[in-house]
């Protein structure tokens, strides 16, 4: 059987850079696409020259509409507007779509899960094995601790982040609630800033760093009276996010429509 095709979106992004060296290094698929945003100057140069590397015979295109309909899964890490349009596409050509990108609204979520009912969709704010683990550990120390022990979750990032708090963070957040019997929405605290008056018992705080290079760390703290414990985790690679996003197109190839996120793929669910 042939090897599926896959497409990567925002070929010239951080991310997508990654994407490119894991996706061409496996000999399970084929890059088949390379979709930048119009305007971008990668437009028209061959993928593996504008990486700085040996040409590799594909070219660098903002045509998704011919790409995607000639693949199997679309591997999408760039912004939440474009991904909701790739979700699109996704469905209509029956491709797997895996989404990386992260500070998507209830609408876009809303437009991701009607697309979902066409073709497989896998969205994870973090596609690593260590961070998909220790959502697993956070929930079960939220529900062994009472509420007398509060929760915060801390992350740091580079300087060029856009959103906040992080979509790991997020997951983090949630899974603290789920232990804890409830939604992230019912028990998460708004932003600090001034005189915000005492902590709310059983609320779930977040708190954003953002400087330098940080690839993504993150803590989730568990603070009770005379003791804290902390779960941490530190990405020093993005390959880690690109593997496990190349894991979850290769594992969609069997599954049917539906949403789905790296604890299916993973079999941690
Ligand atoms: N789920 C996960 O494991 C991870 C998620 N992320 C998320 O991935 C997203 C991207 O992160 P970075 O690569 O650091 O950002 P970046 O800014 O370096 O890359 C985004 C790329 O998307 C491109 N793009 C924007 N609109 C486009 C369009 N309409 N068509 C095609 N390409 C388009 C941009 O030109 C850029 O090259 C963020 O939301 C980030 O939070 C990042 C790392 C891991
Ligand atoms: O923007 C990033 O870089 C990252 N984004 C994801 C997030 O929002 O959690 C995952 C990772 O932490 C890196």
């Amino acid at each position: 059987m042939e090897k599926p095709g896959i497409v990567i979106t925002g070929v010239s992004g951080r991310m997508g850079q990654m994407l490119v060296r894991v996706v061409s290094a496996s000999d399970e698929v084929r890059l088949v696409g390379a979709i930048e945003r119009p305007g971008s100057d990668w437009l028209g140069r061959d993928l593996g020259e504008a990486m700085g590397g040996q040409a590799s015979g594909v070219l660098v295109s903002d045509d998704a509409v011919t790409a995607v309909a000639r693949a199997q899964a679309v591997i999408d890490f760039t912004t939440p507007e474009a991904t909701v349009a790739f979700a699109e596409l996704a469905a209509q050509a029956r491709a797997v779509h895996v989404i990386g990108t992260t500070g998507l609204s209830p609408e876009d979520l809303g437009a991701i899960s009607r697309a979902a009912r066409h073709a497989p969709i896998i969205r994870a704010g973090n596609m690593s094995l260590g961070v998909n683990l220790l959502m697993g550990l956070t929930r079960k120390v939220a529900a062994a601790l009472g509420e007398d022990w509060d929760i915060e979750v801390v992350e740091a990032h580079h300087r060029h982040k856009v959103d906040a708090p992080s979509g790991t963070a997020l997951m983090l957040g949630e899974a603290a609630a789920v232990g804890r019997g409830a939604s992230l929405d019912a028990l998460r605290s708004p932003a600090r800033e001034g005189m915000t008056g005492e902590r709310q018992p059983g609320s779930i705080g977040f708190s954003a760093i953002r400087g330098g290079d940080v690839v993504g760390e993150h803590d989730v703290i568990f603070a009770g009276q005379g003791e804290r414990l902390v779960l941490r985790h530190l990405a020093t690679d993005r390959a880690i996010f690109a593997r496990g996003a190349l894991r979850a197109a290769i594992w969609g190839q069997d599954q049917g429509p539906g949403e789905y996120d790296m604890m299916d793929v993973l079999g941690l669910g």
